[in-house]
């Protein structure tokens, strides 16, 4: 089975899954995305992280359509994203921030309006509609209606909606905040069948073990700015190199979560665990 490749880098004949330049998003006066420059390469498993609020629902949605871009463009395989926005959108899948289900449908009734959205002919919908909602553990809930269900099953009937056609990138915002164990260990099968079939998916999770196992390359966001970018071998290399009086044993031993804390650094506006709230109990 080939690996999945790392780098756009090394694949410069590729045209890029995405790419973005200058990408940037003001809301009035404030700046939440500035000057962004991504590049994705096809198969990428891409994790994108950063902390509350550090602008990374607002770039899924800027990529995906949802949101115009201040200033900047975006290229989905190829295409300039703000030019071709149908062409591009039948080509990916998005689990967006706030999912955007119709919650007075039924699971099955959903599937099969966003299959037929999607072009798909009726038996074709008909069929993926049953094999989803079966992979989702979902196939039993035949009566109810979107907004009776639990958090974690409507997440999960947002991912069977995003892939029913077969999107060659996926774009998932925190795929599996509020999934269960078993149905998560299901999700990460089904993503990491979908890269060795030839997807992309590009994924923003607070989950970082999730992250470190899954992605092959990660960029890190914080306040609007990319502040960090590559294979979790070069980020570890980025952070040893500065922290030079750290012995060669740091290179190995880095998780993705010291990574992230030591490229963020410390965060104004974090809860600091050493601060009492003494009025607390
Ligand atoms: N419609 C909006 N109007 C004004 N400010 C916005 C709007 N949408 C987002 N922002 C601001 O942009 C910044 C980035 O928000 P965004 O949702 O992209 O962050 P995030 O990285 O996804 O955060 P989290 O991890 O908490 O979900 C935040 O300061 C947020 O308040």
């Amino acid at each position: 089975m080939p690996t999945p490749p790392t780098s756009a880098v090394c694949f410069p004949h590729m045209v890029p899954a995405l790419s973005t330049t200058g990408l940037t998003r003001r809301f009035g006066d404030f700046i939440a995305v500035q000057d962004v420059n991504l590049t994705v390469a096809p198969g990428q498993f891409f994790g994108f992280l950063g902390p509350n609020g550090a602008g990374k629902s607002t770039t899924i949605k800027m990529l995906t359509g949802l949101l115009a871009p201040t200033s900047g463009s975006i290229q989905i395989l190829g295409l300039d994203a703000i030019a071709n926005p149908i062409e591009v959108k039948r080509q990916i899948g998005v689990v967006p921030e706030g999912l955007a289900l119709f919650g007075r449908l039924t699971a099955a009734e959903y599937l099969r309006f966003v299959g037929r959205m999607y072009g798909l002919d009726q038996a074709t919908t008909g069929t993926r509609t049953t094999e989803l909602l079966e992979f989702m553990g979902l196939a039993g809930e035949t009566k109810k209606l979107i907004t009776d269900f639990s958090h974690g099953m409507q997440k999960k009937l947002a991912l069977a909606a995003a892939v029913i056609h077969g999107p060659r990138i996926l774009f998932l915002d925190e795929p599996f905040e509020g999934v269960d164990a078993i149905a998560s260990g299901t999700l990460k099968a089904m993503l990491q069948g979908m890269i060795t079939r030839g997807a992309t998916i590009f994924l923003t999770s607070h989950v970082l073990e999730i992250v470190e196992r899954l992605c092959t390359h990660i960029a890190i966001i914080d306040r609007g700015h990319l502040i960090a970018n590559g294979s979790l071998e070069e980020l570890r290399a980025g952070v040893q190199a500065r922290n030079p009086e750290d012995n060669g044993s740091i290179k190995q031993t880095l998780t993705l979560e010291q990574i992230f804390l030591s490229v963020v650094g410390s965060d104004p506006t974090a809860v600091h665990p050493e601060q009492e709230l003494s009025w607390l109990g």
